[in-house]
């Protein structure tokens, strides 16, 4: 198929409670939405990027230029492109992982709406339906951030996950541990953490996580080296993981065993096919992670969470978590699971009314 326009969309979607991290604290999210029209039908993607390089590297306007002036000319002077070339079309453009994500999905969902087959069915899907977890903030308090776990349990989530940082760890988790009783639960520290915290890190072997995600920064696979052999609790990587490639990597100095899979961080969602294979013929168990995706991403990461090497609960939560309105139909939570889109591509649509009433601008049309 040929790509006939590249549309840029950007969406403001106020949150409805603050989500605060160990790099910050935000109240909205300023939504970059890319369309691609094919000779073969439309597709939709979903930029991840946030607002501010504070994550990554990577940030919303930043995806947007580097998408309008470099990825969609590629892909609107191919003659022929389909979801498997994006990767090769794009390589050109060193890095921006987030930027080229948003656009091979764009295709892709174009590609198999054409060809009549889900997501799902697309990625290899193993089950009709994923058990989903939650990602919980840093709070102002720990009798406040006490009521918001126990209104996720109450909610059916299956595995509770609490951001840390320091000054912010120990207690919160010894708190929500005495509430949740036997709920997984785990921790995400976000780069937050240096090598000088590990003994203080071990302390958290009491509380029995399922997993520690990223506590040293993305480029510092050796501390997380020193940090699994130290303590009980297995090291999961997040943003130190960028391709298949780190991901072996990564698993097979002893850096992590348990990965977090982000298809906008390693470039998409066949890339992060990729890294969902390398894994599992290590015996590494992987889970989706999540970066506040409206329905448009949140289609496609519960797809891709339903493949077989899945076998943890991701931050895949209901669209209420995030937003009292979703740009698609909302998600919503039945037994603490969420049901794997069954249409074809990523089995929603895009409400042309909420487009338009939180468009922060009139789309960007490119040809
Ligand atoms: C604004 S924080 C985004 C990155 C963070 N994501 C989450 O905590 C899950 C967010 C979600 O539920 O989508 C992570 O490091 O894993
Ligand atoms: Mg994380």
């Amino acid at each position: 198929m040929r790509i006939l326009a590249v549309e840029l969309h950007r969406v403001a979607m106020p949150l409805v409670r603050p989500f605060e991290t160990s790099f910050g604290r935000q109240t909205a999210r300023d939504v970059l939405l890319v369309r691609v029209r094919t000779t073969d039908g439309d597709g939709w993607g979903e930029c991840v990027a946030m607002a501010d390089p504070v994550y990554s590297s990577e940030y919303v306007d930043g995806s947007e230029a580097v998408i309008r002036h470099y990825l969609a000319p590629a892909l609107l002077a191919a003659q022929e492109v389909g979801a498997e070339s994006v990767a090769g079309l794009l390589g050109f453009v060193v890095g921006h992982r987030m930027a080229k994500a948003a656009v091979e999905t764009a295709v892709l969902d174009a590609q198999t709406r054409a060809e009549g087959i889900s997501f799902g069915e697309y990625f290899g899907a193993d089950r009709d339906a994923v058990d989903c977890g939650v990602s919980v903030g840093i709070s102002s308090s720990i009798d406040e951030l006490l009521a918001e776990v126990d209104g996720y349990v109450g909610e059916g989530y299956r595995r509770i996950k609490l951001k840390i940082k320091p000054g912010w760890d120990i207690e919160p988790v010894r708190a929500v541990r005495e509430l949740i009783g036997e709920l997984p639960l785990q921790v995400d520290a976000n780069t937050a953490y240096t090598r000088a915290d590990i003994e203080h890190l071990g302390r958290l072997d009491e509380f029995g996580l399922l997993l520690i995600e990223q506590p040293f920064v993305e480029e510092d696979i050796l501390t997380h080296i020193v940090l699994s052999a130290a303590i009980e609790t297995p090291v999961c990587l997040d943003e130190s993981i960028v391709n298949a490639e780190v991901a072996l990597d990564a698993i097979e100095r002893g850096a992590t065993s348990v990965v977090n899979i982000k298809a906008g961080r390693v470039g998409g969602y066949l890339e992060a096919v990729r890294v969902h294979d390398v894994c599992a013929e290590l015996g590494v168990p992987v889970w989706c992670g999540g970066m506040l995706e409206t329905g448009v991403g949140r289609a496609a990461n519960v797809a891709l969470a339903a493949m077989a090497n899945f076998t943890l609960p991701g931050d895949t939560s209901g669209s209420s978590r995030y937003f009292a309105e979703d740009l698609t139909e909302p998600f919503e939570l039945v037994d603490g699971r969420l049901a794997v889109p069954t249409g074809a591509g990523s089995g929603v649509d895009v409400r042309a009314d909420a487009l338009a009433d939180w468009a922060l601008r009139p789309p960007i049309t490119l040809t």
